[in-house]
């Protein structure tokens, strides 16, 4: 399975800002969308484009470039892939939104699903998963299952930070999938969390509670 480190200064930089532990929520959430931004310009560099004629600004005909294919629907998985769509949009702003809902079990760290919601016509489309966490890979497997169930081929992840436990266990079950990550992290502690981590992203995108510092 490919997996891409981006290693550019600016990423490196804003994942090491994110890992701060007085971090505010807005700060987190702009970096965020900052990175968003940021991996989707190095995960479309190979976008196959074609020729097209238009009108210039002097009324002449001039031959220009434009993306060819298939068309792309981002996939956040809720909650926290919503705190990296706009960075993303950004970049492809047409883009049609799939959304798909997964709560981690924090006993058992299975993920449950609440909410499928793909565009249509899925199976004409290329997807760009997104979500910050790629901790057991559980969560990214169960949604590129329901993508390859409703006949979705070439799939794409961009996670802020992987864990080499879940970047193997998706290698398993998925290897056609590319991956592109701002840091592929040390391990995974024994609740399932990513060290050194970012902590709990869906608590800090969106404010709310945040489990125990201690259990973490
Ligand atoms: O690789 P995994 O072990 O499956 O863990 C990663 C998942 O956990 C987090 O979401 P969570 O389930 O906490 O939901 P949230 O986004 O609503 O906070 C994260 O955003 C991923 O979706
Ligand atoms: O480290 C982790 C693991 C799963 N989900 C998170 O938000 N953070
Ligand atoms: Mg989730």
């Amino acid at each position: 399975m490919p997996i891409h480190e981006i290693n550019h200064p600016l990423i490196k930089h804003k994942i090491g800002l994110m890992r701060r532990n007085d971090i505010s929520t807005k700060h987190f959430r702009e970096l965020a969308q900052e990175i968003a931004t940021l991996l989707t310009y190095e995960a479309t560099k190979d976008l196959p484009l074609e020729p097209c004629i238009i009108n210039g600004w002097d009324g002449s005909q001039v031959s220009v470039e434009k993306i060819a294919g298939k068309k792309i629907t981002i996939v956040p998985i809720l909650r926290a892939g919503i705190g990296m769509l706009e960075g993303v949009l950004d970049l492809i702003p047409s883009a049609k939104v799939s959304v798909i809902g997964l709560a981690r079990n924090e006993e058992t760290l299975k993920p449950d699903t609440y909410l499928q919601k793909l565009a249509y016509e899925i199976d004409q489309r290329n997807a760009l998963i997104i979500d910050p966490m790629l901790a057991t890979g559980g969560s990214m497997i169960a949604t590129i299952d329901m993508l390859k169930a409703a006949g979705c081929k070439g799939i794409c992840a961009l996670v802020l930070v992987a864990a080499p436990e879940g970047i193997a266990a998706l290698e398993k079950v998925h290897p056609d999938v590319v991956v592109y990550t701002a840091s592929i992290d040390s391990h995974l502690n024994n609740k399932g969390y990513i060290i050194p981590g970012l902590g709990d992203a869906g608590d800090k995108i969106f404010g709310t509670h945040q489990k125990d510092i201690k259990f973490l």
